[in-house]
């Protein structure tokens, strides 16, 4: 299979496959909605594990592993935490040819399958802060298109969950594990990411606070979740029974606290968002951070009148700059391979998104230099093999911090400040997010909604499978405009008319 042959801005649904499927990162499945993570996909998501261990460690979480099968009775304990996720929910009803008394739902998150441990394992303040996460995949039968990375019936996820004595240390761990997230966009996936809080009717409706890293898809003007990270208050530990005596209260019946919890999650999502970022119409462009192959070495410039010396010069010259670089933990791999011409070489490693390409030749080996070729600009420049390791991890850390850049650029010029209803769906149209002096009433959002959903495809219904074309709240930025700034009791919501109590960054989305 050659590079991609469908542009990006041309048909992207398409593009995304071919990038995904012709640079080895992923194969389709026979199950709707499922796929294969094949290695350089997951590598990826191997860093992005690393990386994520690491922090929460420090934060002072640990791992462990609960079981995947949720008893019926156990899940639909609390309706108001499931009602409206039913639908999503896979069951497993026999085993072979043996009916099962009672089915068994595969878990599509795990506060049901854990918080009834907490319970037990929670009984006095001495046993708090208790702080577990698990890596692990969930379930759920989503009936919207699939989207491989994006939305998929079964993904990788880490999901963390903790209990706290006080609301003020919980709330600290929501927005250190938020901040983990935007590193894990931003540092190691070189895609920007805007902080902030969900409205009340994008928020998890089982918590108290929901805090969100969104993203931002140039290609389709949409934003997307990245990662959220909630602040549950108490309702699971009423829910749950999770309770502590009263330290501060020494009589007997002392009264019985009921600990704060947080629940936090990020997923191979993640992946899809930084591949629909950064690629082009060459295919994949991986950030270095997370690249299995960082560097490829290629020789070149051999033709019929070089002599087998010569050859031998330049694939020993290859394995030399390979072990250099390795030598400095540089992941480089020198492609020798007979039967390809460089040109196919290129392309090969060009779709795969390996970052910098180094080409070596006879020429190159007399000058004492070696060619390079960046892949997210195509940048060619010469490179003394004196000092090689430092020079190549200088230009692998400009690809990196180049890349977040572009993104972040991009992502900035996408984002208007809109203040007049009449601009909302026009910036919407222009594949834009809109940020707008809103009230945060749940009943405008509703409004929002179906305006904008009309007002894109007039009166015909919307396709249930297809992506909304209707606006929806993204989140309120952590980060919010002061020019103009909002006047309390001054300025007023644009869809509304009540007053405007923050930006909201509204958008389509995934
Ligand atoms: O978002 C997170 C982070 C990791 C831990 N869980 C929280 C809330 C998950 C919200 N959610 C999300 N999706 C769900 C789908 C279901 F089928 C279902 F039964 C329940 C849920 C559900 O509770
Ligand atoms: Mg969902």
């Amino acid at each position: 299979k050659g590079g991609i042959d469908v542009s990006k801005d041309v048909d992207f649904p398409r593009w995304y496959q071919q990038v995904l499927t012709r640079s080895d990162m992923l194969e389709y499945y026979d199950v709707s909605g499922c796929y294969i993570v094949r290695p350089l996909a997951y590598f990826v998501w191997q860093q992005i594990q690393e990386f994520f261990d690491a922090g929460i460690r420090s934060l002072g979480v640990k791992n462990c592993y609960f079981p995947m099968f949720v008893s019926s009775k156990v899940l639909e304990r609390e309706k108001d935490h499931i009602e409206g996720f039913a639908p999503e929910v896979a069951w497993v009803t026999r085993a072979g040819s043996t009916e099962l008394a009672e089915p068994i739902a595969i878990r599509p998150t795990s506060e049901t399958v854990m918080y009834p441990y907490f319970a037990k394992w929670i009984r006095s303040h001495r046993d708090l802060p208790l702080k577990i996460n698990q890596w692990c995949s969930v379930v759920r039968w989503e009936f919207k298109n699939p989207q491989p990375f994006l939305r998929t019936r079964e993904f990788l996820w880490q999901e963390g969950h903790c209990a706290y004595m006080t609301e003020k240390e919980a709330m600290v761990e929501v927005y250190d594990v938020l901040t983990l997230y935007r590193r894990i966009y931003e540092e190691l996936l070189a895609v920007p990411v805007i902080e902030g809080e969900k409205s009340s009717k994008e928020k998890f409706a089982g918590g108290v606070a929901t805090t969100t890293v969104e993203g931002f898809i140039a290609a389709t003007g949409r934003g997307i979740q990245g990662a959220t990270s909630h602040y549950l208050g108490q309702n699971f530990s009423k829910m749950f029974n999770i309770v502590v005596q009263d330290p501060e209260d020494s009589g007997a019946d002392r009264p019985k606290l009921h600990v704060h919890q947080t629940s936090w999650g990020l997923s191979t999502r993640t992946i899809g968002v930084m591949v629909m970022t950064h690629g082009d119409d060459q295919g994949l462009v991986m950030p270095p951070r997370v690249a299995e192959t960082q560097v490829i070495i290629i020789p070149c410039g051999l033709t019929a009148k070089h002599s087998d010396e010569d050859r031998r010069a330049v694939s020993d010259a290859c394995l030399n700059v390979e072990a250099r670089l390795r030598a400095v933990g540089v992941r480089a791999e020198s492609d020798l391979r007979e039967l390809y011409t460089p040109g196919q070489k290129f392309n090969h490693w060009e779709v795969r998104g390996v970052p910098l390409r180094v080409e070596i030749g006879p020429k190159d080996l007399e000058k004492n230099s070696v060619l390079t070729a960046r892949r997210d600009t195509f940048a060619k420049a010469p490179m003394s093999l004196d000092g090689l390791e430092s020079s190549v991890q200088l230009m692998l850390l400009t690809i990196q911090n180049d890349m977040l850049a572009k993104a972040r650029k991009t992502f900035d010029e996408r984002v208007k400040i809109v203040l007049d209803w009449s601009e909302f769906v026009p910036v919407l149209n222009s594949k834009c997010l809109a940020l707008i002096p809103w009230c945060e009433r749940e009943v405008c959002e509703d409004q929002i909604k179906t305006r904008s959903s009309r007002d894109s495809l007039g009166d015909e219904p919307e396709d249930e499978k297809a992506p909304s074309m209707g606006a929806k709240s993204l989140c309120l930025p952590s980060k919010q405009p002061t020019n103009p700034p909002i006047v309390h009791g001054e300025t007023k919501c644009i869809q509304c008319g009540e007053n405007a109590k923050r930006y909201a960054l509204f958008g389509r989305s995934y």
